[in-house]
Order: structure tokens, then sequence, then C-alpha cells
């Protein structure tokens, strides 16, 4: 597996380093609030486990399921809403948690939901954002880095359901998703 990556961005450290300050960042702006921290599969499973752990504070945490990639290396342009969350958030403080904001498709997607809902305030966090690829605006509140416009895998990150595993990020070769 390790053999298809070009280079590596982000190091387990680095990762690591990164959700510790977010973490804080986090801590300091729900200070006094239990927010309702919702998690977007599957990208963002990693992710999610690891920054949830380093917010200091009353948190609920809960899932919703999008997918637009499909298992490839470009949005299909429509996002589908696979599992919902079975929170009431009306009223509450809600905090996104993302892999990457890139099109921005899912993120407004999300942030639509949720406001339709009746939430207090949604707010996001990504470890990763694209901003070179945005199509539909979408902005995000804690960023862990601002990455270039190539496509990545690892920490969550899949091409064709693979390389979620890998414990750092990484470009893949161009290879591997050309020659398929
Ligand atoms: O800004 P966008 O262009 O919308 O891309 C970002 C979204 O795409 C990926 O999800 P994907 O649809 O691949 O589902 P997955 O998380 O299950 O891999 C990623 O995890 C984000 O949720
Ligand atoms: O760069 C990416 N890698 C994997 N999945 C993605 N979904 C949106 N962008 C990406
Ligand atoms: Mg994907």
């Amino acid at each position: 597996m390790n053999n298809d990556i070009l280079k590596v961005l982000y190091s387990k450290d680095e990762i690591d380093t990164a959700c510790q300050r977010l973490g804080k960042e986090i801590s300091q702006a729900y200070a006094g609030k239990v927010p309702v921290v919702i998690g977007v599969l599957k990208g963002a499973i990693f992710f999610m486990t690891d920054i949830a752990r380093h917010v200091d504070g009353y948190m609920q945490i809960d899932f919703v399921d999008v997918s637009s990639y499909h298992g490839g290396t470009s949005s299909s342009g429509t996002v589908e809403l696979l599992q919902d969350i079975n929170t009431d958030i009306s009223g509450r403080d809600v905090l996104i948690v993302e892999d990457i904001v890139d099109t921005g498709r899912t993120l407004r997607f999300l942030l639509d939901l949720f406001d339709k809902r009746g939430a207090n305030s949604v707010k996001v966090c990504t470890l990763l954002d694209k901003p070179a690829a945005r199509i539909v605006g979408a902005d995000s509140d804690f960023i862990g880095f601002s990455v270039p416009n190539e496509f990545l895998v690892g920490y969550g990150l899949d091409y064709d359901e693979k390389y979620r595993n890998l414990p750092y990020i990484g470009v893949l070769k161009p290879e591997i998703y050309t020659n398929n």
C-alpha cells in the first residue's frame, strides 16, 4: 500500500499536533456549551475520534453518512444522504467534523440541511481545506491544513474505498487512478 504513495504530505505526528491545536481552539469556542459534534462518514471517522478526545468540555456526538465521490477522484456533483443523524439539533450548537473540503459541495449540502432544522449555530472543523478546488462557497471555522489541489489519501481519505487506514496523509501516484 505504501508503494502507491508519491509523497507523504502530513505525517502521523503532524496530524496529532494539528488535532491538539484544533482541540484547544474548539474547547475555547464552546466553553460553557454542549455542542452536537457531527462526524461526516466515512472520511472523517479517524479525525472525528481523535479530535473529540482533544476537546476539554461536554459534547454530544453523532454521525451523518453522505457520499458524492463514489470511490473515484472527482465529485459526481450530487451529494447523497446515506444515513441521517438521530439527534434533534433544533436550537443546538452544531459542529460538523470533515476530513476534507474540496469542491465544497458536501459541506454546502450539510450546512443547508442543518440550518433548515433550526440549529442555533453551525460551525465546521475540517482537517484539510483545498481552496483551489472550490466550486461551491462553504467556509470552515477550524482548519488543520490548507492543501494543494492534488488527490490525497490516508487517515480516512480513500481512493476506491482503499487507503483510509494509512496513518498519514499522502498524494497518490497518478498511475494508480489513471490505469483504472
Ligand atoms: O468538498 P467535496 O468536493 O464535496 O468533497 C469532500 C467530501 O468528499 C469526501 O467524501 P466522499 O463522498 O468521498 O465519501 P467518503 O467520505 O465515504 O469517502 C470527503 O470525505 C468529504 O466528505
Ligand atoms: O483529495 C481527496 N481525496 C480523497 N477523497 C476526497 N474527497 C474529496 N477530495 C478528496
Ligand atoms: Mg471518498
